[in-house]
Parts: C-alpha cells; structure tokens; sequence
C-alpha cells in the first residue's frame, strides 16, 4: 500500500483556460492517503475540470500534477478507479453483467466483480436491468465499476447526486469501508452539508481558485459550516 508520508495527489499551480476563460487557477492540492477528500464548491468552481485534468481527461493549461508520489504519468492511472460524467453502463444488461464487461476490459477476475458487487450491496439484484435500477442502484453499480481491480484511489464526480438521506448514508459506509484499508477517495460536491458527512478533509474551490484546504473540524471551528462556507465563497446566505 501506499507510503502514509506521501500525498496521493498533490497539483501545484494547476490552471485551466477555455478559450480565454479560466476556469482553474493555480490550485494545489494535497490529498493525504487512508482520507476521503471532498472538493467542494458552488455549480461552475471547477471541480469536474480539475477531477479531469487529474485524471489525464483534460491537458493542464499549466501547473503540475503528481500520483503518488510521482510525476503525472498514464501508467499511475491503473492504480486509479474514477466515476465521472455519471453513471455509464449498459441499460439492457444486469449489473453484474455490466461489470464483467468492465472487467474483461480491465483484465479482472470473475471473483473481483462478486467482491465489488457485495462491496455496494448489489449482489441481490440478480437479473434485473440496469436501466430500471432506482438513482441509488444506479450510483453503486458506477461506485462498483470504479472499485473494480482494487485501486488505491478513488475519483468520484459529484457521488451523491440524487440520493436520498438513506442513500447518502449507504454511500457514506461503503466508501468509509474503502478507505479503511489505508485507501483513499477524492470526491466532488456542490452540497456543503454531504462533504461534511462524508468527508476527513476539504478543498473548498470558488471561481477556479481554493480558498481552503483541510480538515473538516478546522474549517469551521464554531461548528458553522454554512457561515465558513459563504465567508470563503463570497456567497450570500439566505
Ligand atoms: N469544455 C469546456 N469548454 C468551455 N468551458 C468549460 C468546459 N468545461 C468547463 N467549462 C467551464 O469551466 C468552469 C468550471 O466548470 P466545471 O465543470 O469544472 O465546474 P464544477 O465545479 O464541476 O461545476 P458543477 O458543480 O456545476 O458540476 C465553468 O465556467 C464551465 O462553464
């Protein structure tokens, strides 16, 4: 497993223009290992351009990126399982189906998807079609697909969109059940009180920039999360 001394993401300076809007800039970011890490921010931060560059989906305008430990390099990308963009899968097959599929792709055993499967509680959904499975069912089987070969880390965009209070429970146990391990997660959210439930530590992006990085309890020492949020932000409470 990973050395618990070395980041498993650190970016220094990392931009990203489009066009001549910057969406990112000059973000460093430090995840630590065995931590799930939200990174959060209002519609339009530019967390998913950020989760992309990471992910080698978007080329860095500038700035640099290492994986554990490491310069950026592809090769780092299969200690890596990512869910972004939602969920991808095929409708008319089962989620167990889909993930063999996946895992052919990815050289995995058989054996590997009944783990992830009862991972995130699917392995009741025998032949039912992903296409008919509730928001939830369809979250796990994407947070399934990302868990498939083991990886040491997790990136998921925005992993709670659409779950209810007991979904975002489910969710909250199986990815602290990952990182139990010495794992490690960075997820993406809009919802400043899901990061808090789900979160050790925050990076708190607003117009491209990071205004925090750190442990949840620091960030808001009064207990105001809302107060600490929109004083970073710039927002408004209402
Ligand atoms: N491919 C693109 N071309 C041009 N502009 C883009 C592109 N992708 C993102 N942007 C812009 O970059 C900024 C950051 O977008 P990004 O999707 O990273 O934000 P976000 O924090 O993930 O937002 P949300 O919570 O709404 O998903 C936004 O202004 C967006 O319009």
């Amino acid at each position: 497993m990973h050395n618990a001394e070395v980041p498993v993401v650190r970016t220094a300076g990392l931009s990203k223009t489009f066009g001549r809007t910057p969406a990112v800039e000059s973000v460093d970011l430090h995840v630590r290992p065995g931590r799930i890490y939200g990174l959060l921010g209002p519609n339009g931060a530019g967390k998913s351009t950020t989760l992309k560059m990471v992910l080698g989906l978007l080329p860095p305008s500038s700035g640099e990126i290492q994986l554990f430990g490491r310069p950026w390099s592809r090769q780092a990308l299969s200690r890596i399982g990512a869910s972004i963009n939602g969920p991808s899968f095929y409708g008319h097959l089962s989620a167990r189906q889909n993930l063999m599929v996946h895992a052919h792709l990815l050289g995995v055993s058989g054996a590997e998807v009944d783990r992830v499967l009862a991972a995130v509680d699917l392995h009741g959904s025998g032949r039912k079609k992903a296409k008919s499975f509730s928001v939830g069912m369809q979250g796990r089987l994407a947070l399934a697909m990302a868990m498939l070969g083991d990886p040491e880390l997790l990136v998921l965009d925005e992993p709670q969109n659409g779950l209810d209070p007991e979904g975002t429970a489910a969710l909250r146990a199986m990815l602290r059940r990952f990182t139990e391990t010495g794992r490690t997660i960075v997820l993406s959210s809009h919802l400043l009180s899901e990061v808090a439930s789900l979160a050790d530590d925050i990076g708190l992006i607003a117009a491209g920039q990071l205004r925090y990085q750190g442990g949840i309890a620091e960030f808001a020492p009064d207990g105001d999360l809302e107060r600490a949020y929109f004083a970073l932000t710039g927002g408004v409470r209402a």
